[in-house]
């Protein structure tokens, strides 16, 4: 892919739509701990970021799980740096043994789902005992990987548009947007 112009990037933020706020995004993020911790308080489980978006949302969610667990990430891309999906490319598979326990899958967000149904599946067949998964954003369409794909937690729903900020890039850049912003005409 050719690098994007620095003054597009800086359109797409002065343009974008803001979906959410810093502060709804937080508020979202520590009710999703909350919930988290109700279910896997107990469970001594191994917390997965899926690489790079899972980045911001890991990050936030783990200071506010305060119980005994592991904290890890593995890498696993499908868009490239683009805003369209391919075929799902492994960079780096997990690397804390998990057979037997429980696991939770953090990532930013599910869009149609290719990404976190894979993984998912990959942790049921290395032997996790039960496979949780958690994204900040859920998009709504109906072009799910899966018609019946959910994820356990699940902080905001958005409606079908790309969207950056919080981990989630436009062709690689506003990872470090503060809010939701939803991409001019996309
Ligand atoms: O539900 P899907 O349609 O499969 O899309 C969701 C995935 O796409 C993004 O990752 P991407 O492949 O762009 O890599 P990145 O994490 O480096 O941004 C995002 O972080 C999710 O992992
Ligand atoms: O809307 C999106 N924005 C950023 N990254 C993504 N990966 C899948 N969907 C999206």
């Amino acid at each position: 892919m050719t690098m994007p112009e620095l003054n597009e990037i800086k359109n797409v933020f002065d343009e974008a739509d803001l979906l959410f706020t810093q502060q709804q995004v937080e508020d979202a993020i520590t009710h999703m701990a909350k919930d988290i911790t109700d279910a896997l308080s107990q469970l001594n489980p191994v917390v997965f970021s899926v690489m790079n978006g899972g980045l911001v949302i890991t990050g936030q969610l783990l200071t506010q799980l305060t119980f005994p667990l592991q904290a890890s990430y593995l890498h696993a891309t499908r868009y490239r740096n683009s805003t369209s999906g391919h075929s799902l490319e492994w960079k780096v598979p997990p690397m804390i043994d998990f057979k037997n326990r429980p696991v939770l899958i953090v990532d930013d967000i599910l869009d149609e789902g290719h990404t976190l149904a894979e993984i998912l599946e990959y942790c049921h067949g290395q032997g996790a005992s039960q496979v949780y998964s958690a994204v900040l954003i859920n998009k709504q369409h109906d072009r799910k990987a899966r018609p019946d794909l959910v994820a356990d937690f699940v902080g905001l729903q958005i409606p079908d548009r790309y969207i950056f900020g919080y981990g989630m890039d436009y062709k690689g850049y506003w990872r470090n947007a503060p809010g939701i912003y939803a991409v001019k005409g996309m």
